[in-house]
């Protein structure tokens, strides 16, 4: 019987990442064999033995998987920024180490929102496939402008929560003359006021401020949704929260399909609640067909999930996830370690 480690990677990381497994003569690296989600019936399989798994958001982390391991098991890592798909319950009490890739994203994620927040208030859903029967008007197509007019002066982002990649949004909107951040935080967190002074003063805003839901809602210009998924933000943003939006506003979803309620704001779209959403997660992905309601609804851009997907950014998060996973078989400190006992 082999002496080496086994590992199962549920995708191929590329030229530039896989090499730092594959030539590690002290593991035996699987891999599944195909460029699509990998098979779970695949994945428990070869788990059997397995020292370390490696795997992408689309892979559950519980209890059967770390069954079909066996006790071998010493690390998961995922390469993703989020880990709704973790037990980290499980991974706690198995004392199986798990890493993850934050940071390393950050600035991607926050480009795309950004990008999309333009995207949704400027009609590019409908005015993209237009040309060459396009007839010019002073007012057609006309939406809301993402930076400060003389008639609009006052901007305000509002962030469902406020974590690195909230920040680094907000960063981007400086220019823009945003001058007012509203954010909502998880509930069971106290506010701080000293610690939102510090952040008013970093990005130079004259207002950054903890808020209840509705007033988020009913103040922001645009609002980004960038909380956690999970059963504590499910639909955080429902048909009352996009009620009480402002009609111009446009809203940025760059975190989790769960947050939102796909067909609220499809009918809220439909209706003219708020102006316009650029989507990027949709619950239920990847099967999100042409028939979904917010592919169908009008001034809402969807994409499929590429808020990382620079190959600057994607390679970081490879090369991380590798990382973390040597980390965690060598019994050594790893890059990005989930404290999973909290
Ligand atoms: O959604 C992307 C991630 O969690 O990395």
């Amino acid at each position: 019987m082999s002496n080496k480690l086994k590992v199962v990677v549920t995708r191929d990381l590329g030229p530039d990442v896989m090499p730092l497994l594959l030539n590690n003569k002290e593991l035996d690296v699987v891999v599944w064999p195909h460029n699509s989600v990998c098979d779970r019936k695949w994945l428990l399989e070869n788990a059997a033995g397995a020292s370390g798994i490696l795997v992408m958001l689309s892979e559950k982390l519980d209890a059967e998987l770390f069954d079909a391991a066996g006790p071998s098991l010493r690390v998961v890592s995922t390469m993703s920024v989020g880990y709704e798909h973790a037990d980290l319950k499980e991974l706690s009490s198995r004392g199986i180490r798990f890493g993850y890739t934050p940071d390393v994203l950050t600035d991607a994620v926050a480009d795309l929102s950004i990008m999309l927040a333009l995207m949704a208030g400027r009609n590019t859903k409908e005015t993209l496939d237009i040309w060459p029967n396009f007839v010019w008007s002073p007012y057609v197509w006309c939406g809301p402008q993402l930076s400060a007019t003389p008639t609009s002066p006052k901007r305000t982002a509002g962030f469902i929560g406020f974590g690195r990649i909230a920040q680094a949004t907000l960063a981007r909107l400086i220019p823009f003359g945003f001058q007012h951040c509203l954010y909502t935080a998880n509930p069971a967190t106290a506010p701080d006021h000293a610690a939102d002074a510090a952040l008013a003063a970093k990005y130079g805003v004259r207002e950054l401020r903890r808020v209840p839901l509705d007033e988020l809602a009913r103040e922001s210009d645009v609002v980004f949704v960038l909380a956690p998924g999970g059963a504590a933000t499910y639909h955080i943003v429902d048909e009352k929260f996009l009620r009480g939006m402002k009609k111009s506003a446009v809203l940025v979803n760059t975190a989790r399909g769960t947050l939102v309620d796909s067909d609220a704001l499809a009918k809220a779209l439909h209706e003219g609640w708020l102006y316009g959403a650029g989507i990027d997660v949709v619950e239920g992905e990847p099967k999100v067909g042409a028939d979904h309601p917010l592919v169908k609804a009008p001034r809402c851009v969807v994409l499929p999930h590429i808020g990382s997907a620079t190959t600057d950014t994607r390679i970081g998060m490879a090369t991380l996830a590798a990382n973390n996973l040597l980390g965690g078989l060598f019994g050594k400190e790893m890059p990005a370690e989930l404290n999973t006992s909290r």
